[in-house]
């Protein structure tokens, strides 16, 4: 029995403990749970997901410092991010939306999924979310999340198409790393040792997805973590 009524809500998104997913460690601190959320949870997410990007005035492929345009499309809630900095407002100086309280309870039901409930309980409060939407020919580079003031845990939900998804080492972009089979409904957190590793995603896997998750192609990864700002 989940005994916080946070828990409980969300306790019906994921598999429970009929058919837990059986956590793979990729790393020290990097956990793999496999099909986490129950295809209904998939879809239900994939409709607010358009609802959420839509709120904060669509998906933007944002420009890299070095003059790239990133193909990954994205929005972000609770904060707004581009490379390399979090803001308090969107690009029109409207305020961000707050992070749906929803990914917040995802997010702490998630670390203890991978951790354990003391680990879950003793975070700070999640308080921003990136959603990445990769088409066919979308990747993202190999990078440190490192916009964050707190050692959180990210946690990393996948819709859609599945992906192969890179984790590595603290120190470099490059070997040693480990490719991950990423597919819709997975979960993956990553903190402690690995909350500083180089991770991304050099390919998805186009027309993989489940259809009865309402998402015709491409790939949804929702990032959940903890700014440690103060607005
Ligand atoms: O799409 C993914 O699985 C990874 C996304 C990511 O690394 C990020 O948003 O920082
Ligand atoms: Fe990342």
């Amino acid at each position: 029995m989940a005994r916080d009524p946070r828990e409980a809500r969300v306790a019906s998104w994921t598999m429970g403990t009929l058919f837990p997913a059986e956590p793979v460690t990729v790393a020290p601190g990097a956990v793999h749970l496999p099909g986490w959320l129950r295809i209904e949870s998939q879809r239900e997410l994939v409709g607010r997901c358009r609802d959420w990007v839509r709120a904060c005035g669509g998906m933007r492929h944002h420009r890299t410092p070095r003059g790239g345009t990133m193909s990954v499309g994205m929005a972000s809630l609770g904060w707004y991010w581009e490379p390399y900095r979090y803001s308090a407002t969107l690009p029109d100086g409207t305020p961000v939306p707050a992070l749906p309280a929803l990914l917040g309870e995802l997010a702490r039901s998630g670390v203890a999924a991978a951790f354990g409930d003391e680990a879950a309980e003793s975070q700070p409060p999640y308080d921003v979310a990136l959603i990445n939407f990769y088409g066919p020919e979308a990747k993202m580079g190999m990078h440190q999340d490192r916009e964050e003031r707190c050692a959180a845990p990210v946690v990393s939900l996948s819709l859609g198409d599945t992906c192969v998804f890179r984790f590595g080492n603290t120190e470099t972009r490059s070997r040693p790393y480990t490719d991950v089979e990423l597919r819709g409904g997975d979960l993956f957190v990553f903190g402690g040792a690995a909350r500083m590793a180089y991770h991304g995603v050099p390919r998805t896997r186009p027309g993989t997805a489940d259809p009865a998750t309402g998402l015709e192609s491409g790939r949804l990864n929702i990032t959940i973590r903890a700014s440690g700002l103060s607005a």
